[in-house]
């Protein structure tokens, strides 16, 4: 009798051998697709997907991608999944007329609803897009320029706090009991507090207490302290490194729990639905008890007429939850490289500074958006940052119709995962000449800049670009010029900003001195 289970267990394992290793084999020799063609990113990549979750732990897979790309238009890096490095492809992968639609790498991670940034169907994402539309509208955005002032007020406050004396003459380098600030937390705080304060009218805090603690809410009502950015990082972190092999996703990321170095980075990722749903339940009860306020919640619950959009709650927490989550790190990440760029780049700051000295008063301490906001080289600099390192570098997946797609003058056939980096993009040297060159007077060109963009997406473009786009441009112009108009910066010699990609960058401390410029 035992013998039969042995049996049927030799027969179970091989048959799990032969659906995880040699169907993919064989699939690989029939290529139905013809991707053989292609050359494979890494030498497996043609059978499994498992090279490129190897590649998503290694740091900053964008940047290995555009490596690889310097020889190979085309590079298969998994077995249903293309990767493009020339320019031409960003039109037709993301462009306005595109046939392609957002992966199944999105669904993924999809919760009871799907919100904005992660439905997939045409149809449904375009109801999604019109309801929000109007508050994201550059008209809209600007009256919420008080709300990005009450933040960037409360972070000037808490960095004057920090403050030390200046920089003796001569002296290059900031003495460590100097360095008092890790400019990166501060920021991260900052965009949380004003996400939050835009779409909720919540205000948490962190500024005043110098920490992410939050509550967190189970659905059954009880509440409990958790970690804002850590556990939204660490959910980032996990998932990214997991999500690309879209059929083993679920299991690779139980199993992962094995080792101890993931199992931690998933258990401090567990709040993080609770953060958002705290967030949402604490909104609903203030829009329940009659209040009327300004902000992106509004317009989840009523169109803008006033009548009731009666969505389902799960799907209001998931909108809540998009929007919180797309609008906090990715502005902190452009506002940490921008101040790390400058500071190595003296010159451009000292050009920055002359630009915002010149409109705003010596007093002034917030700078007023209307001031700044048509300031060439203040918006020059920050494009130049977003252009050299996108917050949001990677190769955003979609999927190619049923019918196939052109991409890059090449048919590529149905149901393929497709995508081209923003890093990649922005280091074509027709369109970005020197591109690895920090250099914001390419932007000062009125003529140059129309050029240059269609090929800037940063933000991504077509139908599924950046819905937060003038509001990131609102909270970093006023952050930008206020910082330089009021301080000076130094960071220890040596060191270098840390970035690990997940979905977005996840950055590393930026520690620096920080002190009062003589006439602000
Ligand atoms: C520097 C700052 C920002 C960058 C670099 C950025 C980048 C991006 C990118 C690349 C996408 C496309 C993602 C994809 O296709 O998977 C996107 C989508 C989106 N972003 Fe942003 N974003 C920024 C700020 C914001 C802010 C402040 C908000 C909210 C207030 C926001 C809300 C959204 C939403 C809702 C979408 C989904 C749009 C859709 O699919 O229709 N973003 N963003």
């Amino acid at each position: 009798m035992p013998g039969i289970y042995v049996l049927a267990a030799a027969g179970a394992l091989a048959l799990g051998v032969g659906y995880v290793v040699i169907l993919p084999i064989i699939h690989y020799f029939y290529d139905p697709k013809g991707f053989r063609k292609y050359p494979n990113f890494a030498p497996l990549a043609g059978i499994t997907d498992l090279p490129y979750c190897y590649l998503s732990s290694c740091g900053y897979r964008s940047k290995d991608l555009y490596e690889a790309h310097k020889n190979a238009p085309i590079l298969r890096i998994g077995p249903n999944n293309l990767s493009f490095g020339r320019i031409g492809a960003v039109k037709d992968i993301y462009g306005h007329n595109t046939p392609c639609i957002k992966d199944i790498k999105y669904a993924m991670t999809w919760g009871s609803h799907t919100h904005l940034f992660d439905v997939i169907d045409k149809a449904d994402h375009a109801a999604k897009r019109k309801r929000m539309s109007s508050a994201f509208a550059i008209k809209n955005s600007e009256r919420w320029e008080h709300k990005v002032a009450n933040v960037t007020g409360r972070l000037v406050k808490a960095l004057d706090a920090h403050c030390t004396l200046p920089l003796l003459p001569g002296q290059t380098e900031p003495q460590a009991a100097d360095v008092t600030l890790d400019y990166n937390k501060w920021i991260n705080l900052f965009t949380i507090e004003a996400i939050n304060l835009i779409a909720l009218s919540s205000t948490l805090g962190l500024l005043e207490k110098g920490s992410d603690e939050v509550t967190a809410q189970r659905k059954d009502g009880t509440t409990y302290p958790a970690r804002y950015r850590k556990s939204q990082d660490s959910t980032a972190h996990a998932q990214s490194l997991f999500v690309w092999d879209y059929k083993y996703f679920h299991w690779l990321s139980r199993l992962s729990k094995l080792v101890p170095k993931y199992r931690q980075m998933w258990k401090d990722g567990e709040p993080w639905g609770d953060v958002i749903y705290h967030q949402a339940v604490t909104r609903l009860q203030r829009y329940q008890s009659g209040e009327k306020l300004d902000d992106f919640f509004s317009s989840l619950m009523e169109d803008k007429a006033g009548h009731p959009n009666n969505l389902e709650w799960g799907e209001i927490v998931a909108e809540v939850g998009a929007i919180i989550n797309a609008g906090a790190d990715t502005t902190a990440i452009a506002l940490t490289q921008v101040l790390d760029i400058l500071i190595r780049h003296p010159k451009y700051l000292q050009r920055l500074r002359e630009e915002v000295d010149s409109t705003l008063d010596a007093d002034e301490v917030v700078a007023p958006y209307d001031k700044v906001k048509n300031l060439p080289f203040l918006r020059a600099c920050l494009d130049e940052a977003l252009r050299l390192i996108p917050p949001t570098s990677a190769g955003l997946p979609r999927r190619t119709p049923p019918e196939g797609a052109q991409i890059l003058n090449e048919w590529i056939p149905g149901d393929t995962s497709v995508s081209m980096t923003s890093y990649s993009a922005h280091r074509d040297p027709e369109i970005f000449p020197v591109p690895e060159e920090y250099n914001p007077d390419r932007w000062m060109d009125l003529d140059n800049r129309k050029r240059m963009e269609p090929y800037f997406v940063p933000f991504s473009t077509g139908a599924r670009g950046c819905l937060g786009r003038n509001i990131t441009y609102l909270e970093q112009t006023v952050v930008l010029a206020t910082l330089v108009h009021r301080y000076d910066f130094a960071v220890p010699a040596n060191w270098k900003l840390g970035r690990f990609e997940a979905f977005n960058l996840i950055m590393g401390e930026m520690p620096m001195k920080i002190w009062r410029r003589e006439k602000a």
